[in-house]
C-alpha cells in the first residue's frame, strides 16, 4: 500500500481489494457479484435488487440461470449491502440507473456478442425499467418481479406521500418507518432469513428516500408508452409493498409485442422468495420464457 493511504473498506470492514467491485462516477466502491455457468455463456442476465436488500439474496435465481448457461451479474446499489454510501440514502434516483449503465457497459465490453436480459425486483424493477428505457437496444428482454410502478397505498400511504413531499425540505432524514418483514413473503423461513440478514438494512426509510421513490414512479410512468422490449411480469394479488395495479398499468401501456403478466392469487411481495409452489412456478416461467427467447433448450449438454 502506498505510504499514508489506508485500504478502502466495505461497510462490513472488508478491504475492497478482496471483493469484486467497480468504482462508480462518484468514486464509491460498488460491490459486484458474478455467477458463471460451467460452459461458455450463451447470454447475460443483469439482476437488480430492491430497496434495503442486496444482490446476494438472488443466489437461488442465479443458480437456475447459470444452469441455462447464462452468465448472471449484479451489484449492491450505493447505500446498500457491501457497497459504499450512507444506508438507503440517495439524493437522485437516477444515480441507481447511472451505476446500472456503468456495470452494463463493463459487461458489454467483456462479452460483446452475447444477448443481455435484465431482471428487476420491486425498486429494482423501477431501476431496470429506467435502465432499459435509456438503453433499449442493449436488451433482449426484461423480467420484472413485483416491480415498483405505482406507490402502494398500503406502504406509501397518502399521508406518507404527502409528508414525504412536504417534510423533504425541513426533515429529509425523518423516518417513514421500516419495511414490515411480514409484507415481504408468506414463507416464514424467508421472513426469518430477511429479518436476520446482516446485509439487509432494517432501519426506517428516510423521507428523502421516499421522495426519490416517488420521483422514480413518475419517471417510470413517463417511460412506459415508449417501451418496446419484450417483458415478462409477475405480481402477487396481496402485495402490500408494490401495488399490483402498477403491473396492470404497465402491461396495458407498453408497446412491446411480447408482453406477459403472471398474477399469483394470494401471494405477497417477493415472489422469488414466496411459498414453494409460487416460487417454483415463477422460476419455471422464467426458464421457459428465456428458452423461448433464445431458441432451443440451451442446456449444458447441447453442442
Ligand atoms: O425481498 C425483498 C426485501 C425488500 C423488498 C424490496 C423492497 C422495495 O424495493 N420496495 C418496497 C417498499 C416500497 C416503498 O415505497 C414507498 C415508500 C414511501 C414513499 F413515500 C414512497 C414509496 Cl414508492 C418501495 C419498493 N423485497
Amino acid at each position: 500500500m502506498p505510504e499514508g493511504s489506508t485500504p478502502a473498506l466495505s461497510p462490513q470492514g472488508v478491504p475492497y481489494a478482496e471483493l469484486s467491485h467497480y468504482i462508480n462516477a462518484d468514486g464509491q466502491h460498488i460491490f459486484s457479484r458474478y455467477w458463471k455457468p460451467s460452459g461458455s455463456p450463451r447470454a447475460l442476465m443483469f439482476i437488480v435488487h430492491g430497496a434495503g436488500e442486496h444482490c446476494c439474496r438472488y443466489d437461488d435465481l442465479a443458480q437456475i440461470l447459470t444452469a441455462l448457461n447464462f452468465l448472471v451479474f449484479s451489484h449492491d446499489h450505493v447505500g446498500h449491502g457491501q457497497s459504499e454510501g450512507e444506508r438507503m440514502t440517495i439524493h437522485d434516483f437516477h444515480i441507481f440507473v447511472r451505476d446500472n449503465i456503468q456495470h452494463l457497459d463493463l459487461m458489454k465490453k467483456q462479452y460483446p456478442d452475447l444477448p443481455i436480459f435484465m431482471c428487476g425486483h420491486s425498486m429494482g424493477g423501477a431501476i431496470a425499467i429506467l435502465t432499459v428505457d435509456e438503453r433499449p437496444d442493449d436488451f433482449s428482454g426484461l423480467i420484472l418481479i413485483s416491480p415498483l410502478v405505482l406507490p402502494s397505498p398500503q406502504s406509501a400511504t397518502s399521508f406518507k406521500v404527502f409528508a414525504a413531499k412536504l417534510l423533504n425540505y425541513v426533515l429529509p432524514n425523518l423516518s417513514l418507518g421500516s419495511i414490515d418483514p411480514s409484507f415481504v413473503s408468506r414463507n416464514k423461513k424467508e421472513i426469518e432469513a430477511y429479518t436476520t440478514d446482516p446485509l439487509v438494512y432494517h432501519g426506517g426509510m428516510k423521507v428523502s428516500f421516499g421522495v426519490q421513490l416517488l420521483n422514480a414512479t413518475s419517471r417510470v410512468e413517463k417511460a412506459l408508452p415508449l417501451f418496446k422490449v419484450p417483458v415478462l411480469l409477475f405480481h402477487g394479488t396481496l402485495d402490500k409493498l408494490c401495488d399490483i395495479r402498477g403491473s396492470h398499468v404497465m402491461i396495458d401501456t407498453i408497446q412491446s409485442e411480447e408482453k406477459t403478466l403472471k398474477v399469483y392469487e394470494g401471494a405477497f411481495h417477493a415472489l422469488h422468495k414466496e411459498l414453494p409452489e409460487v416460487t417454483s412456478s415463477v422460476f419455471q416461467e422464467i426458464e421457459s420464457w428465456l428458452q423461448q427467447k433464445l431458441g432451443g433448450t440451451g442446456s449444458s449438454n447441447m453442442v
